[in-house]
C-alpha cells in the first residue's frame, strides 16, 4: 500500500503541476502558510454552517438548496455575512479586465444621479399601472431648456402616452397604488436588474435571460450618455471600485453612438470629448488619492473600444478609422478593441475578418497597437457561430478572450492559449446569471485553470448582477474549489496586472503596490482571524 500510496501523491502533484498557480505554491511566505490555513479553515467550517444542506432556507427560489457556490442572487444575503467574504473585501484584487462601461455603477447611484439633473425626463408608451407596470419600459432623456416640461406624473390616467414628464415629478407622484415614490424607485431597480425570479424562474435559458438584460441597456443609455450624469458616473465606478481593492480598470465603453447628449440638451459630444472627460476624471481621482495618502490604492484606468455586433462591414470601417484617430489622441487611454453584444444571435467575427485585418495592416503603417481583446464563446453551443467565434478570434490575434466559456471543448485552442500566454477573462457571476452554468460547481473555470492557461476574474456588468466589485467573484471562486487556496488568488490577482494592457514600466509600479497591500492583507487574515484555525 506504501508503494499505492507513492504513486497516487505523484500523480496528483504531476496533476497539478498543470496548473496556473504551481510555480508560485513554493515560493511563499511562513504567514502566507498560516493565513492559507486559517482561510481554507474558514471555508471548510462555513461549508457546514452557513453552506449546509440543513440550514434554513433564508432566500426560497424553486427547489433550491443551500451549497457553496450555489446561484448567486438567491445567495447574495448569505454571502455578505460570512467570514470568508469579510476576508475577501479587504483582498487586494489588481486589475478589473472585463467591465462593461454600461453597467458598472449601482443602480441606486444611477438614480440618484438622474434625479439631480433637472433635464432628465421620463416617459412610458402606456400609463403606469398595476397592468402595464411589468412591461412597459421606459425612457429617459436630458432635454434642452425648451423642451422641459411641468407634467406631473406617469401613473396619473390623464397622462399622454410617450410625452415627457420630468423624472422628479414622476418619481414624487407616483401613484399609491404602486407604492409612492419608493414605488418608483423599486420599479427602477426592476428595470436595472436582473432579479431572481426572472434569472432562475421566467427567463430561465441564456436566450430569454438576454433579453431581460438587453432591455437594462436600453433604459439606462438615456442616463449614462447624458454627459452631466456621464462624468459623475465614471468617478463613482473609480471610487466604488478602490473601495473593493481594485487598483485598476479596463472599461469596455461602447462607442456605437456617435454623440452623447451635453448638458445642454443636444446630441453634440463626439467621442474625443468623453475621451478627454474620463482622462479628466482619471487625472482627478488620482490626485485626489495621492492627496488622502491612498496612492497605492489605484493606479489608473484604459478602455477598450467597442462596437456592438450588429453593424455591417461598411460601417465598421467608419469605427475602426475612428477607434485609430482616438488611439493617437488619447495612446495612454485607448487600449484594446472588441465587439460586444450577444454572440448567439448577433453576426460572428468571421463577418468583421476582413476589414479587422486591414485594421492591423494600418496600425502597422501607423506604428500604433491596438489589440484586440475579443468576446468569443460566451455560449452554450458547440460548433454554434458563437463557439466558433474562438477560432477567429486566435486567427485574428487576440491577446485576451472575454468568457471564453465554450474554450475548453477546443483542445487544440486550449493548447494555444497556453503556448501565446493568451489570458482568458472569466466573469464567473455573469455566466450563472446569463444561465451558461447553474452554479459554480458546474462552471468550466477550474478546467481552464488546471489545465495551464491563465485567467483574469471579472465582474462584467456588476450594476445589473449586484455583483460589485471582485469580491463577489472572488468568493463564488474561492467556495467551489478544494485545490484553490490563498496562492491562487495571489496568482488570480498578479495575473490581472501581468496581462492587462498596462506598459511595462507601469506594471512594475502597480506590482510594487500591490506586494506592499499584499502584505497588509494576509497580516488581516492573521490578526483577525488568528483564534479561528
Ligand atoms: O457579457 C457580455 N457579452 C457580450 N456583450 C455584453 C456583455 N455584457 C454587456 N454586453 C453588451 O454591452 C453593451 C453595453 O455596453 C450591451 O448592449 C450589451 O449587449
Amino acid at each position: 500500500m506504501d508503494d499505492y500510496h507513492a504513486q497516487r501523491k505523484q500523480l496528483i502533484a504531476d496533476d497539478r503541476a498543470l496548473r496556473i498557480d504551481h510555480a508560485a505554491q513554493k515560493e511563499i511566505s511562513e504567514e502566507e502558510r498560516r493565513a492559507d490555513k486559517m482561510l481554507r479553515h474558514i471555508r471548510s467550517s462555513e461549508a457546514v454552517s452557513v453552506w449546509s444542506a440543513t440550514q434554513p432556507l433564508k432566500h426560497l427560489h424553486g427547489s433550491q438548496q443551500l451549497f457553496p457556490g450555489m446561484a448567486f442572487l438567491t445567495a447574495r444575503e448569505t454571502i455578505v455575512g460570512t467570514k470568508l467574504f469579510d476576508i475577501l473585501s479587504k483582498m487586494p484584487k489588481g486589475g478589473l479586465l472585463h467591465a462593461h462601461h454600461a453597467a458598472m455603477v449601482r443602480v441606486d447611484v444611477l438614480l440618484k444621479l438622474a434625479l439631480s439633473q433637472p433635464a432628465i425626463h421620463i416617459r412610458v408608451p402606456a400609463v403606469l399601472c398595476s397592468a402595464t407596470i411589468g412591461t412597459a419600459l421606459p425612457e429617459f432623456r436630458g432635454l434642452s431648456r425648451a423642451e422641459w416640461t411641468t407634467h406631473p406624473s406617469i401613473t396619473d390616467q390623464r397622462y399622454a402616452p410617450d410625452t415627457w414628464v420630468p423624472i422628479q415629478n414622476a418619481r414624487s407622484n407616483f401613484s399609491h397604488a404602486l407604492g409612492g415614490p419608493e414605488g418608483f424607485d423599486r420599479w427602477f431597480t426592476n428595470i436595472m436588474t436582473i432579479n431572481p425570479s426572472e434569472a432562475y424562474g421566467t427567463h430561465n435559458t441564456t436566450g430569454e435571460i438576454w433579453k431581460k438584460f438587453q432591455s437594462t441597456f436600453i433604459a439606462a443609455q438615456g442616463l449614462i450618455f447624458f454627459e452631466p450624469i456621464s462624468t459623475e458616473y465614471i468617478r463613482e465606478f473609480f471610487y466604488s471600485s478602490i473601495e473593493d481593492g481594485i487598483s485598476y480598470v479596463e472599461v469596455r465603453m461602447a462607442f456605437h453612438q456617435k454623440y452623447m447628449t451635453g448638458a445642454d440638451g443636444e446630441r453634440n459630444v463626439p467621442h474625443r470629448v468623453w475621451l478627454q472627460l474620463y482622462d479628466h476624471i482619471l487625472k482627478e481621482v488620482k490626485a485626489d488619492m495621492k492627496q488622502q495618502g491612498r496612492e497605492d490604492e489605484f493606479v489608473g484606468s484604459k478602455i477598450i473600444y467597442s462596437i456592438l455586433r450588429i453593424i455591417t462591414p461598411e460601417e465598421i470601417e467608419w469605427y475602426l478609422e475612428d477607434c485609430i484617430a482616438m488611439k493617437q489622441e488619447f495612446p495612454h487611454l485607448i487600449s484594446g478593441f472588441d465587439l460586444i453584444g450577444h454572440e448567439d444571435t448577433l453576426l460572428p467575427l468571421i463577418y468583421y475578418a476582413e476589414s479587422l485585418l486591414r485594421f492591423v495592416e494600418r496600425q502597422k503603417e501607423l506604428g500604433i497597437e491596438i489589440p484586440f481583446m475579443f468576446h468569443a464563446g460566451e455560449t452554450l453551443g458547440d460548433g454554434t457561430v458563437a463557439d466558433m467565434n474562438l477560432y477567429d478570434a486566435i486567427l485574428l490575434g487576440t491577446k485576451r478572450i472575454g468568457h471564453g466559456f465554450s474554450l475548453i471543448k477546443h483542445p487544440k485552442l486550449m493548447q494555444i492559449c497556453r503556448e501565446r500566454d493568451i489570458c482568458v477573462e472569466v466573469c464567473p457571476i455573469s455566466n450563472e446569471i446569463l444561465r451558461l452554468t447553474g452554479s459554480m460547481p458546474m462552471h468550466p473555470l477550474p478546467a481552464v485553470m488546471n489545465q495551464g492557461v491563465h485567467v483574469a476574474l471579472c465582474s462584467d456588468d456588476p450594476a445589473v448582477f449586484g455583483n460589485m466589485g471582485l469580491t463577489f467573484d472572488f468568493y463564488q471562486v474561492f467556495v467551489a474549489s478544494e485545490v484553490n487556496n490563498l496562492t491562487t488568488l495571489h496568482e488570480l490577482v498578479w495575473d490581472s496586472i501581468r496581462y492587462s494592457a498596462l506598459s511595462h514600466e507601469e506594471k512594475e509600479c502597480a506590482f510594487e503596490k500591490l506586494e506592499r497591500r499584499w502584505n497588509i492583507f494576509v497580516r488581516y487574515i492573521l490578526d483577525t482571524y488568528g483564534g479561528a484555525a
